[in-house]
């Protein structure tokens, strides 16, 4: 099978790069860039010289659709919804790590991302690609808007509570903590050294993009209308999420027996690691992995549940995700060139 990737400059281009080297039944037919077309890919990321030194192309629709099979975007909102169309059309299949399928409401996308949506048509087609939650669907999709960084954190820590009835939605507090990279590697003010080092910052807050994300797939799951609080923290890190998510028990609950819960329900899961009781995950335990590791905390006091779900946001929160997506879809195992060992120190 030969796949492109459009934005393969960026860091979850680069990742995707990374991955696809290493998989067993994918050939990696074009880089695709449109502000360093011309350059070999290893002249702006040497770590890859030897593993892809293939030369950046230009966005050539008729050649990509000629070339390849399989498309990654790994662009920004915005930019995305103006190319998928044009290669769905060819009979791609798209896999798009933006933002701007993964919202079915096209109101909400322009009152969150401040831009217009996607083609409805478009939005109705795309797939969420959460494998743990809709496996099936992807299995068909032509279209994949690959889930947010944030809300695979949040959505694999508390949606097994939420399909299981263990918790009350009003009261849904979710706490998220990034490393740098989730901004990507453009330069700005936000994540200057000295800006971000030495430094906890919280943005964003009641306003961030993945908010209608999470509310709207924990309401599919659900099918109970839902406002959380999100507030998301930049963190002096290169890699790496953490979710805190804070929810009120319908039934008393000890932490033992939500545990117990949570491993049968990712039972089947491979990337998808519950600990035991009183063990908590920490990001270096994720860091370069498709892994999401879940801990669990039932407050007897206050009746909450507390989940701390870890991610690496460049791989489970984009580009190891799509490659997920892009197993299931081929019919291969979903950990196919995924099986990573964590980096660890
Ligand atoms: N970093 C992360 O942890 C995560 C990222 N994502 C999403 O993945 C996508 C890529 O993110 P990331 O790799 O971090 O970003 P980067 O800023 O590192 O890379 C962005 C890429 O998009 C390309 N690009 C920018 N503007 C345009 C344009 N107008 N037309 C065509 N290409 C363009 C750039 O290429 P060029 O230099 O040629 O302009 C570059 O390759 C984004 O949608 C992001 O939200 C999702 C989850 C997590
Ligand atoms: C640290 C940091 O800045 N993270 C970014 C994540 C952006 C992202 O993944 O964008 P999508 O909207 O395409 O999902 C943010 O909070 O906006």
């Amino acid at each position: 099978m030969k796949a492109g990737i459009i934005g393969a400059n960026g860091y979850s281009g680069v990742e995707l790069i990374r991955f696809l080297s290493n998989h067993p039944f994918v050939q990696i037919e074009m880089l695709i860039s449109h502000s360093t077309s011309g350059k070999n890919i290893k002249d702006l990321y040497p770590h890859l010289s030897d593993v892809c030194e293939k030369t950046l192309e230009n966005v050539d629709i008729d050649e990509i659709a000629e070339r390849t099979d399989l498309l990654f975007f790994a662009v920004p909102s915005g930019v995305s919804q103006s190319l998928v169309p044009q290669f769905l059309k060819k009979g791609l299949t798209c896999i798009d790590l933006s933002g701007d399928f993964r919202l079915k409401d096209p109101d909400k996308y322009t009152k969150w991302y401040q831009k217009p949506p996607a083609h409805q048509g478009y939005l109705q087609q795309a797939v969420y690609g959460l494998p743990e939650f809709y496996q099936e669907q992807i299995k068909n999709a032509k279209l994949i808007a690959n889930p947010g960084c944030y809300p695979t954190a949040a959505l694999l820590g508390i949606l097994p509570a939420v399909k299981m009835g263990l918790v009350n939605f009003e009261t849904l507090i979710i706490d998220g903590k990034s490393g740098v990279s989730g901004a990507g590697r453009g330069v700005s003010l936000g994540s200057h050294f000295c800006e971000v080092n030495e430094n906890v910052k919280a943005y964003k807050i009641g306003v961030h993009q993945h908010t209608p994300e999470i509310e709207q797939t924990i309401q599919d799951i659900s099918g109970e209308q839902i406002n959380i609080n999100f507030t998301p923290h930049l963190i002096p890190m290169t890699r790496g999420i953490m979710c805190t998510i804070y929810a009120g028990l319908k039934k008393p609950l000890t932490t033992e027996e939500v545990v117990e819960q949570y491993k049968q329900f990712y039972e089947s899961s491979y990337f998808a690691r519950v600990r035991e009781a009183g063990d908590w995950p920490a990001t270096k335990e994720v860091y370069g992995s498709n892994y999401c590791d879940i801990g669990i905390v039932s407050d007897e006091r206050t009746n909450r549940v507390m989940i701390i779900s870890v991610i690496d946001n460049v791989i489970k929160g984009a580009s190891g995700q799509a490659i997920q997506n892009m197993n299931l879809i081929y019919g291969w195992e979903e950990w196919t060139g995924l099986t990573l060992t964590p980096v660890f120190p």
